[in-house]
């Protein structure tokens, strides 16, 4: 069994001129949250229709669990549920009666329901006519259709979108329980914040590009812990850290500059040394964000 779920090879799709992905290899391991990172416009939804073979790619191929989707299309996509239109469940029938639908159209045997409901934890709340659900309710509903068919990989595409914070926290701690039931999860965003709670693998994607794709812990790893000080009088610090640490920079009032905490004592004795005084002095580790923001190119 291939430890590749997802496999894309140079993946490219074009619109006329216009590149929405871009030879893009992505690679999403058996077990893992794959959280798909990208501003709006990125080409995260692109990429996921050629995935599911909704769309042709202009150039490149998709392979999942190891074989090519070009040749095995309906076998495959037989282990994959998923979630990319706005969720579409009928507000005249109850949660069940839609799954029952679903089962009735994709020839899935009914003893599924209930197991999808237990996932969803929406089993308390089967026999409710859908349009008397919450936002968070209809997807998780939406989340329980895809699961039918027993998939092994499940595609969300931006599945919190519109969602209160209390719906997000829903679909957020449904999707943290999946790995363990043995599904491997592709969840597009493009909130950071988002990524970084409930994913154990990362993939960026800008203008079309993956460009960074690995652990999350990895990711973080990226960063530099950086030196804070605040210190007075400014003029006379700022020549003295220069003199002894050119990597220095004043920030808002506050001096920064890689290092790393074995650094911190030295730094004090010197300003001290030399009649500064030490408002504050610590070490700051890199966010998520800032390394992100390291990734994508600047806005010119
Ligand atoms: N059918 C199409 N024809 C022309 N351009 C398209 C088409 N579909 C998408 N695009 C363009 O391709 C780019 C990527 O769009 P895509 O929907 O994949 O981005 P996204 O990352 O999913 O963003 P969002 O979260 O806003 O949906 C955008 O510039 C979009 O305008």
């Amino acid at each position: 069994m291939s430890d590749l779920v997802i496999e894309t090879k140079n993946l490219t799709r074009c619109y006329g001129e216009f590149v929405a992905v871009q030879s893009m290899n992505m690679q999403v391991l058996r077990g893992s949250i794959y959280g798909f990172l990208g501003e709006n416009g990125a080409g995260k939804t692109t990429a996921i229709r050629m995935i599911l073979g909704l769309i042709h790619a202009t150039n490149g191929e998709v392979y999942l669990f190891g074989q090519s989707l070009k040749k095995n299309r309906h076998a495959l996509l037989r282990h994959v549920g998923a979630l990319v239109e706005t969720p579409s469940a009928f507000g005249h029938l109850s949660g069940k009666d839609n799954l029952k639908y679903i089962c009735k159209l994709r020839n899935i045997p009914y003893n599924q329901i209930d197991e999808v409901l237990d996932i969803v934890d929406l089993a308390y709340a089967k026999d409710k006519l859908v349009r008397k659900y919450s936002l968070g309710m209809r997807q998780r509903l939406s989340i329980a259709m895809a699961l039918l068919g027993q998939p092994q990989l499940l595609i969300l595409d931006e599945p919190t979108n519109g969602l209160d914070p209390s719906g997000i926290r829903e679909i957020r701690d449904l999707i943290k329980s999946l790995p363990a039931k043995g599904y491997t999860i592709l969840v597009s965003s493009h909130l950071l914040s988002e990524v970084e709670q409930i994913a154990s693998h990362v993939g960026i994607i800008h203008a079309g590009q993956l460009l960074y794709q690995g652990e999350i812990e990895n990711f973080t790893k990226r960063g530099q812990t950086m030196i804070h000080i605040k210190c007075s009088p400014i003029t006379k610090a700022m020549q003295l850290l220069e003199e002894n640490y050119p990597q220095v920079y004043l920030e808002n009032g506050l001096f920064q500059m890689p290092g790393s905490e074995e650094q911190i004592d030295e730094i004090a004795r010197l300003l001290v040394y030399n009649q500064i005084s030490i408002h504050g002095i610590y070490l700051q580790q890199s966010n998520l964000e800032s390394l992100f923001l390291d990734v994508i190119p600047k806005k010119q």
